[in-house]
């Protein structure tokens, strides 16, 4: 199996260029005319890196593939027992070819995307699905691209950079930077994207390009893996008419270069209609039409009494007919009975055609034979290249994106001010004890509270982006992490030190070099076990709403266990396991004991010294707090314990959220299950 990996990595990545060394194809040429010559052509002219390995300068087109899937049926458990999302569903689809699968909403399109793109993360699924004649394995997903609607991008990087990142990602890493960069800046111009390359993304508050735009990135991105097939979920969503027409046009381009391309869309306008090779009526899950999108098409709704006004959308025509009217129970009654007689009449006339064991191989639409490489290095950078890169985008991030950085230094400034104001007047008498400890609990909570809320913000954006690229598998979890880790603790350190520097001479805290230092130290690793908080709070919770209401429940309970509320001797022992998990817990021990600790001289007077509730020195003041008999070192390390395990934890919840999809293999029909070991797809 490896020694074919070579030459399938050399076709992967040919040189793109005619007899005279120029480049001979075009993303949007319109002379396209037979993939199999193209891809001979490159593949005689290739380019040698400085290991004798050929890479590509538009490395378009790695594979050629066909696809071919037959009685798919696709179910999910409901209250009462299973609904059949995809019913008895068959088709197969050529190299170079567009593909659209239209229906009503809630037909079962997307479901069946997922199923061709082996994205199936729950409910039970028979059928088979082949590429190029032969069952899929798991490089299947390192070869193929799945565009999904939504746009999640790093907003405060340009058009350039995103690709360029894609790119770095996305290729392998022996192929050299210069043609990544050429590469990228090939995909900006086929896309259309030249005039807004150096354009920073944006988002809602910070003005960048167009939806359109925005789509056509979101293509270019996983256009850099050098897909051979293409899955889109309705790209055309959200644009206006002239932007989708630019979108599909560009998906057009692709499937000319010899890509397999096969999308979702919703009532495309006719302009768009027009561009699709072959179209897949669906129905309430079941297969109404698939064949060519025109004149075959027209033939079979005609043949069965359909007629097609001139002048008329096809796909209005079409949706019209295979959509519920269920306004009145006359007619849907109507409009169930034309659905099901297309839709068995269709079975009756193409099911058996369609079955797996007639679907053609490569070989039979004439495509050179190809072996797909098993190993993902030779889809993927290496996982220290992919760090640099995640570092660098990580950095870039965060020193761009300023008005976060200076909304929490402002806060800083703000609240230290503010808790100095108020503490200032403290006096070193038993009404000062409780002032300081209402003050450095202040601290505490104000940095545990705005250091997790502030990454919590961040990363549940930022969430969507790692998931599409963990599902793409572009990169691993660990150089994700502790780039994002290196790159952006520095900055998220500034605010509470600024908070630290400006709060603790104002408060007027123990004035001690040593003691201010550990002070800052204390707050600091509160500051860093609060962001961990926040990711692992961020990547367990399905959604930002989750997230917002979680975070504050968890951080209310580990504030009560922090040793302001409740003395930690009075906790009972069932709970008091809490404490130790209580960042908020071992920051304010540490905090009070630096403070405290060997500071005599506290005056007694008034009520206090009547009532005989003095404390005269620290350790009488850390008693009552029930912090005596430890050094001020005892919190930190525990407190460093702790980041540990968030770490730990948080990063084990980053790893879950990498999607599970179900095995590419799927349980035969029953029909299937005679021949098993002929027909289930290798996992
Ligand atoms: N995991 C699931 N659990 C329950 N129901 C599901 C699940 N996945 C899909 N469905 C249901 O299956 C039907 C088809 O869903 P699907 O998203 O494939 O339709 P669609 O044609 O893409 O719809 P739309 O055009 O509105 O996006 C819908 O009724 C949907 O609610």
């Amino acid at each position: 199996m490896k020694s074919n990996h070579k030459g399938d990595i050399e076709s992967r990545l040919d040189l793109f260029k005619d007899d005279e060394g120029k480049e001979s194809f075009s993303f949007s040429s319109e002379s396209f005319k037979n993939v199999r010559d193209s891809i001979d052509l490159r593949r005689r002219n290739s380019d040698k890196d400085k290991n004798g390995k050929t890479f590509s300068s538009l490395h378009y087109l790695s594979e050629p593939c066909s696809l071919s899937w037959s009685d798919i049926v696709y179910s999910v458990p409901v209250k009462k027992g299973k609904k059949v999302i995809l019913n008895h569903c068959s088709g197969h689809l050529k190299p170079g070819k567009m593909l659209a699968i239209l229906g009503p909403s809630g037909s079962g399109k997307t479901s069946l995307l997922n199923v061709l793109a082996g994205r199936v993360t729950s409910g039970d699924l028979t059928g088979q699905v082949l590429l190029n004649g032969s069952p899929r394995k798991e490089a299947f997903r390192l070869l193929s691209a799945y565009v999904v609607q939504d746009d999640a991008m790093f907003h405060t990087l340009t058009v350039k950079e995103t690709m360029l990142i894609a790119a770095q990602l996305r290729l392998p890493s022996r192929v050299p930077m210069k043609k990544k960069q050429e590469i990228a800046e090939k995909v900006i111009t086929e896309l259309g994207l030249a005039k807004v390359a150096n354009t920073r993304v944006g988002n809602a508050f910070m003005r960048g390009i167009s939806g359109g735009e925005k789509k056509r990135v979101n293509v270019g991105i996983e256009m850099m893996g050098n897909p051979s097939l293409v899955f889109l979920d309705e790209p055309t969503s959200g644009l206006d008419s002239f932007q989708a027409q630019n979108v599909v046009q560009s998906l057009k381009d692709l499937s000319n270069n010899g890509r397999t391309v096969i999308m979702t869309i919703h009532q495309p306008r006719s302009s768009i209609f027009q561009m699709f090779d072959l179209i897949m009526l669906l129905s309430e899950g079941n297969l109404i039409y698939f064949g060519g999108a025109h004149e075959e098409a027209v033939r079979h709704f005609q043949s069965l009494g359909f007629e097609m006004p001139l002048h008329f959308n096809p796909a209005d025509f079409y949706l019209d007919l295979i959509s519920m009217d269920a306004r009145s129970e006359e007619s849907e009654a109507k409009t169930r009975g034309r659905i099901e007689m297309l839709a068995s009449h269709f079975q009756e006339e193409k099911g058996s055609e369609l079955q797996a064991t007639d679907t053609p191989a490569l070989e039979d639409y004439a495509m050179p034979k190809s072996n797909i490489s098993d190993s993902s290095s030779d889809y993927r950078a290496f996982e220290l290249h992919q760090f640099q890169v995640l570092f660098g985008r990580a950095f870039t991030q965060i020193t761009r994106d300023k008005i976060p950085f200076i909304i929490s230094i402002c806060t800083a400034i703000f609240f230290s001010v503010i808790v100095g104001m108020l503490y200032m007047h403290m006096g070193k008498n038993q009404k000062g004890i409780q002032d300081r400890m209402g003050a450095l609990f202040f601290v505490v909570v104000n940095n545990a509270f705005g250091q997790m809320f502030a990454i919590l913000n961040v990363f549940t954006t930022e969430k969507l982006i790692v998931q599409r690229e963990f599902a793409a598998r572009a990169y691993s979890t660990w150089p994700y992490y502790f780039s994002k880790l290196l790159a952006e603790q520095p900055f998220r350190l500034v605010g509470p030190l600024v908070f630290c520097v400006v709060s603790y001479p104002i408060i007027g805290l123990n004035p001690a070099w040593d003691r201010f230092l550990i002070f800052v130290l204390a707050v600091l690793l509160l500051a860093i076990a609060a962001q961990t908080l926040g990711i692992f709070l961020g990547s367990i919770s399905r959604n930002e709403q989750i997230a917002s209401a979680i975070s504050p429940l968890a951080t209310v309970i580990l504030l009560l266990f922090g040793g302001f509320y409740v003395n930690k001797d009075t906790i009972p022992p069932a709970l008091s396991w809490i404490e130790y998990v209580s960042h908020i817990q071992w920051a304010f021990s540490a905090l009070c004991i630096n403070e405290f600790e060997g500071q005599e001289g506290w005056a007694c007077d008034g009520y206090e010294a009547e009532s005989g509730m003095c404390d005269v020195n620290g350790e009488q003041i850390l008693q009552r707090l029930s912090m005596d008999n430890q050094t001020v070192w005892e919190p930190i390390i525990s407190q460093t314990l702790l980041i540990c395990l968030l770490h730990a934890m948080a990063f084990y919840s980053l790893c879950k959220l990498k999607p599970t999809f179900k095995p590419l293999a799927m349980k035969p029909t029953c029909k299937e299950e005679k021949n098993e070991t002929h027909l289930i797809d290798e996992v």
